[in-house]
């Protein structure tokens, strides 16, 4: 892990005066290289408030942005921090609170007008047109610096690139780049616009380690020359690395800020201990019913379902050599950052993945060859995370979602026809059981609230011979009701001696409900702990990249 020192992190040192003067001239105008931690940061977010439906996702949040400073935005998913961004990159308007830039009051009501007032923004997929060069790419959307022609786009590209350390032909196919080498290319059309905040939201999340390093020292070159930098990570050593001011946020609402000060005088091992601390700490507000986990039931000695050594392709995350094993009555909690191979994994053990290598048992039996329809008869069960379009068929009836994977099965179908009446007492029985609230059973699913869809899933995967239940985010976007609904029957899943597959990337959720917790990242299982007295912590640690 590196540390700039202080005056490279603050951008006072002798170097940047005269290696900045080309960029600075061409870019930079108001920005002073003197002294960039002058009294009025260059944007001050102020109290600002944004919600949606059911949740707050930023919470009178106020953070200033200096110029000479990566600024790290660190928090759990749903922390709010992309809501906070795309409030400053004009994707999304605050409900309340101000934006300052300048000391002067600003209103970004859209993408172009965060670039006219000089904030751009670089995402984890490449926004570039793959079939054009880099130089068309840059081109593209408005002549940066007021040059039309071509020669001039590549005069400034090439002083920028060279200024940056950046090496990039202006006439390759965009397409033809690796990732990290687009999002340079992103980062010099920003700086050609004369961008003066770069967001970098999860801009490392797809990058190998070496594109990450670049990246990071390549942030470091832009804050050097007066540029401010926002960047959101999941990493902490990355944060810690890059970071000169690190601002956590944990549902909606910021918990603290440690400045260049503050992380000198911690050093980077207690600093990790603080904001591991601020992100996962002490439970900030308890909802209604939640407690201490609590087992209730004995569990099994030998595990009902078993996974050893297995391994899914994928070209974005593969999942690598995962082996645990869940007994019955336990619940399993899966946790991690989205995006680390969770998905594939629960696709995977529900049939709807190939396994390249490895082996799922259930009760004793190798099932990894069956299809989803036969993993089902034999008691696997998969609420998917994707209500509406994998889970259910929007434009069907109730009635029918409730038997989707049925079709065709008696007693609801016989000989190919519909036994209508069978599989209506059937809709009743489980609206009535799992309270579904709909107009009736013949309404179509996707009229429904994503609670009460929700409700219907979890009825369709919990009834019958069911004796491994997956849950993939079983309660992402639900409402504190139906969150409290949908834990309880996961609960009373496991009370009723199923085994219980919990991936969840809400740490409170799995901290609530599992017996075990393992932590996936980069698909692979990074460790396991029983959830005991500081579970939280090393469990946070390891979600965040540090070893517990
Ligand atoms: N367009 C939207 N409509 C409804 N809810 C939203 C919307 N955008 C965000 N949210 C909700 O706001 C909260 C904050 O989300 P946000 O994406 O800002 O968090 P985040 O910290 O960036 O998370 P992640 O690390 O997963 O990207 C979450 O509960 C999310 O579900």
């Amino acid at each position: 892990m590196r540390r700039q020192n202080a005056d490279d992190r603050t951008g006072r040192g002798q170097r940047s005066a005269q290696m900045n003067e080309g960029l600075m001239s061409l870019t930079h105008p108001t920005v002073s290289q003197e002294s960039p931690q002058k009294a009025e940061p260059l944007i001050r977010l102020d109290r600002i408030s944004k919600r949606f439906p059911g949740v707050v996702a930023n919470d009178e949040v106020s953070v200033d942005i200096w110029p000479g400073e990566v600024h790290v935005l660190l928090g759990e998913n749903g922390a709010g921090k992309s809501t906070l961004v795309g409030i400053l990159s004009g994707i999304q308007r605050p409900d309340d609170g101000n934006i300052l830039i300048d000391g002067k009051e600003a209103d970004i009501p859209t993408p172009a007008a965060a670039l006219s007032l000089g904030i751009g923004t670089v995402f984890q997929h490449a926004m570039l047109v793959p079939t054009l060069t880099v130089a068309e790419n840059i081109a593209l959307g408005g002549a940066p610096l007021g040059r039309p022609d071509r020669t001039g786009i590549a005069g400034d590209m090439a002083r920028v690139c060279a200024d940056l350390g950046i090496s990039v032909d202006p006439n390759a196919k965009v397409g033809q780049l690796s990732l990290g080498e687009q999002q340079q290319v992103e980062i010099v059309r920003a700086v050609m616009r004369q961008s003066r905040v770069l967001i970098l939201d999860e801009a490392t999340a797809m990058l190998t380690p070496k594109g990450a390093e670049e990246l990071g020292a390549l942030m470091g070159r832009l804050v050097a020359r007066g540029f401010a930098v926002i960047f959101i990570t999941h990493k902490l050593n990355e944060a810690l690395a890059y970071g000169h001011r690190i601002t956590v946020l944990r549902l909606g609402r910021k918990v603290g800020e440690l400045g260049p000060d503050d992380l000198e005088r911690l050093g980077p091992k207690d600093a990790t201990d603080e904001v591991i601390r601020l992100m996962f700490g002490e439970r900030t507000a308890a909802g209604p019913g939640e407690e201490a986990h609590v087992r209730r039931t004995p569990l099994t000695p030998v595990p009902v379902f078993e996974i050893r050594d297995l391994s899914v392709s994928d070209p974005l995350v593969p999942v690598e050599d995962v082996s645990f094993g869940i007994r019955a009555g336990e619940i399993f909690g899966l946790a991690g950052i989205d995006g680390n191979g969770q998905k594939q994994f629960a696709e995977a053990l529900a049939g709807q993945r190939p396994i390249a290598s490895g082996e799922v048992i259930l009760s004793g039996a190798e099932i990894g060859h069956l299809s989803p329809g036969n993993r089902r008869r034999i008691g696997l069960r998969y609420v998917t995370d994707d209500r509406l379009g994998e889970g259910t068929v929007g434009a069907f009836p109730i009635s029918l979602n409730l038997l989707l994977k049925q079709v065709g099965e008696q007693p609801f179908w016989n000989r190919g026809f519909e036994q209508s009446s069978a599989i209506a007492d059937h809709a009743r029985q489980l609206v009535s059981d799992f309270d579904v609230r709909t107009p009736g059973i013949e309404t179509p699913i996707g009229k429904l609230s994503g609670g009460n869809i929700q409700k219907a899933l979890l009825a369709r995967e919990l009834t019958g011979d069911a004796r491994v239940v997956i849950f993939a985010k079983p309660t992402y976007g639900l409402d504190v009701q139906n969150i409290r609904a949908t834990r309880d029957r996961i609960r009373a899943a496991a009370d009723r001696g199923l085994a219980v597959l919990l991936i969840s990337t809400d740490l409170e959720e799995v901290l609530e409900l599992s017996d075990r917790i393992a932590v996936m990242s980069q698909g692979r299982i990074v460790g396991t702990t029983e959830n005991d007295t500081g579970a939280r912590t090393r469990v946070g640690a390891m979600m965040s990249g540090v070893a517990a």
